[in-house]
């Protein structure tokens, strides 16, 4: 039985309650309560922690406020905090199994066998606390369009030699994009992450892939971080971070492209891709196509 759950606190107005009882609903959440707290009332929810990323909790932050609006009222508050810590970390495991992903990718928990006869470019992966396990759309949307961008790629996957692309990955979670597409044949990979975990995670998943480590230089930031430590303009560009960060990020990624460089930009709601869209296009890109999954999107892009 899994013991760790989200707890989600809503403050709304009284008005909103019932809508705000159905949005955590309809996204799964196994218990709510509500009581008043002065004027306004505090919903909770509850779901286990497995069931949403902090991507889902954003996007779900951003309908309750959608709702509101639709209803002309003051948008509510939201917060939300893992409850019971009772070793979450390993009980969520028993969830998580091998997936396929793409035509090319098959994700493999780390304490599962490795799988002998497989055709599939197989990413070994412990994710630890950090995101990226390859069960969230906008992960699978990054890693198909890393196999569309590095098919072409004619470089042998275990050595990296002979040029092949250079690759920043910025908001590397787990480093299974990263990890993608070294094992498509890129070059090298500047990975970057704000979360020192999210760090830690990509060396560790880096030597259980027995990738190079020259070939990944993993470092705890951002852009600017990635801007200094590389010796030359990236050849392309991914990034699966919310919507609002990459539209502050597009100059700085802008400034380590090069006239050819391409990009990948996820962890965006469909509703909000014209913006991303937008910003892209007044930095110099050019939208080559908009993927779709779920309610997330993927835009795939390149230099004009
Ligand atoms: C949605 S996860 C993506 C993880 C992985 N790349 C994947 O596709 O599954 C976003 C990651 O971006 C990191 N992040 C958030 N803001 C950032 C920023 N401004 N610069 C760099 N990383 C950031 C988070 O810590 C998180 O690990």
């Amino acid at each position: 039985m899994v013991k760790t759950w989200w707890e989600l606190q809503i403050l709304c107005e009284p008005e909103l309650e019932d809508s705000v009882f159905w949005r955590l609903g309809s996204f799964g959440c196994r218990g709510t309560a509500s009581e008043k707290k002065g004027n306004q009332i505090l919903v909770r929810g509850y779901l286990p922690v497995f069931q949403a990323q902090l991507l889902d909790l954003a996007a779900l932050s951003l309908w309750l406020r959608q709702d509101a609006l639709c209803m002309e009222m003051a948008p509510p508050t939201i917060h939300w905090q893992l409850i019971d810590e009772q070793d979450w970390a390993s009980s969520w495991k028993q969830y998580w199994l091998p997936q396929e992903i793409g035509d090319r990718f098959l994700i493999n928990p780390a304490w599962y066998p490795t799988p002998e006869n497989s055709d599939r470019i197989i990413i070994r992966l412990d994710p630890g606390m950090a995101f990226g396990t390859g069960n969230h759309a906008t992960t699978q949307l990054c890693l198909e369009s890393l196999e569309m961008r590095l098919s072409d790629s004619l470089l042998s996957p275990a050595t990296g030699e002979q040029g092949g692309a250079v690759i920043a990955d910025i908001g590397c979670g787990s480093g299974i994009l990263s990890i993608g597409a070294l094992l498509l044949g890129a070059k090298q990979v500047y990975a970057v992450d704000t979360d020192p975990l999210a760090v830690q995670s990509t060396q560790e998943n880096l030597l259980l892939n027995g990738i190079d480590k020259e070939r990944l230089v993993v470092a705890q930031g951002s852009v600017d971080v990635a801007a200094k430590l590389l010796t030359a303009p990236v050849d392309g560009i991914v990034c699966n971070i919310l919507a609002d960060v990459i539209i502050e990020l597009v100059p700085q990624m802008s400034a380590i492209a090069k006239p050819s460089s391409w990009g990948i930009f996820s962890g965006i709601l469909v509703e909000q891709s014209k913006a991303v869209a937008d910003t892209l296009e007044k930095n110099g890109w050019v939208v080559a196509t908009l993927w779709k999954r779920k309610e997330w999107c993927c835009l795939n892009v390149r230099r004009s």
